[in-house]
């Protein structure tokens, strides 16, 4: 777990990842939105791995005498390298890494690097992590990020703002349409934002033990033999399903743990769909 990028220089490890199965979240949001930040918070509190794009092509241009030049050239001029070379290294890294779950940060930045890693990969994300926010409050953050990149300095920073309104925001109109955008508002702190990415991911991967019973995700419910689980009136179901709602808020106020006065021990099973016994636990 954590950030891969030296994973991503590994020999693959002969697995696709379409066996694999993967679970893949695209995090997008304009340059300075927060995605990294929020990823490192992520990776510590849900377990995925953070495959930043910049990170690996960054580690791409140090080590690579066939790419290296372009790659380079390309990012101080805030253009997006070719999907065949990006593809290549998150491909590597998802393959090297035993998670079966990765967060993929930067990526798709434009319709080419959408449409590519579709086909090439077969995977298609659970989920796009949109963090939300003005390009003023973009560019005052990485004028004062002090990481050193080549990037951070005003002419590249309103180059890399056009790209992304040009190319970077039509992919997440695409996804929108789709019903697959998790929109949260980046110009909060720190905090705050992760308050909000938290009620986006929880419901994918909660299992809370409550009056004795098992709080399962609908996720994990539908992986669950027929067998344990109680009948539920399909109404209740989508209720509940955790990407059903576009704002957080929509997800947390749906739970049956929330917002309840009436105690769920004196209520029939079928009210509370998503309570597997503790012996049957999944
Ligand atoms: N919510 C926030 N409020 C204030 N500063 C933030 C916030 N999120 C990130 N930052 C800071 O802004 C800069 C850019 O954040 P980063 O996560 O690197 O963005 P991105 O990966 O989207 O380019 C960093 O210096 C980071 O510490
Ligand atoms: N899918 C991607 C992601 C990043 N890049 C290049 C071009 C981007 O301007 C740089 C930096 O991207 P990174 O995601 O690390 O940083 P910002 O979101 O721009 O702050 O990397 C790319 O070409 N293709």
């Amino acid at each position: 777990m954590g950030t891969v990028v030296d994973s991503g220089k590994k020999e693959a490890n002969g697995s696709s990842l379409s066996e694999k199965k993967a679970t893949v979240v695209f995090v997008l949001g304009g340059p300075g939105s927060g995605k990294g930040t929020q990823c490192t918070n992520i990776v510590e509190h849900f377990g995925y791995t953070h495959l930043s794009a910049g990170d690996l092509l960054r580690a791409e241009k140090e080590s690579s005498s066939e790419n290296g030049t372009m790659i380079q050239n390309m990012i101080k001029e805030g253009k997006i390298v070719p999907s065949v070379v990006t593809i290549k290294l998150l491909q590597r890294a998802m393959q090297a890494n035993n998670n079966d779950k990765f967060l993929i940060d930067g990526f798709p930045r434009n319709e080419e690097n959408r449409a590519a890693f579709e086909s090439v990969t077969g995977i298609e994300p659970e989920f796009v992590l949109f963090l939300d926010c003005s390009e003023e409050v973009m560019e005052r953050r990485l004028l004062g990020r002090n990481q050193g990149r080549a990037d951070d300095n005003i002419d590249t920073i309103r180059k890399r703002f056009k790209v992304y309104m040009e190319s970077t925001l039509p992919v997440i109109e695409y996804y929108n349409s789709k019903g697959k955008v998790r929109k949260i508002d980046a110009e909060k702190p720190v905090e705050e934002v992760f308050e909000a990415v938290k009620s986006v991911f929880t419901p994918l991967h909660e299992k809370v033990h409550f009056f004795g019973r098992i709080l399962c995700s609908s996720k994990t419910r539908k992986r669950l033999p027929k067998s344990v689980l109680p009948d539920v009136p399909k109404k209740k179901k989508k209720s509940l399903s955790p990407l059903s709602a576009t704002t957080p808020q929509a997800t947390s106020s749906s739970r049956p743990d929330q917002g309840s006065t009436s105690d769920p021990a004196e209520q029939p099973s079928t009210s509370a769909p998503y309570l597997i016994p503790i012996s049957q636990r999944c």
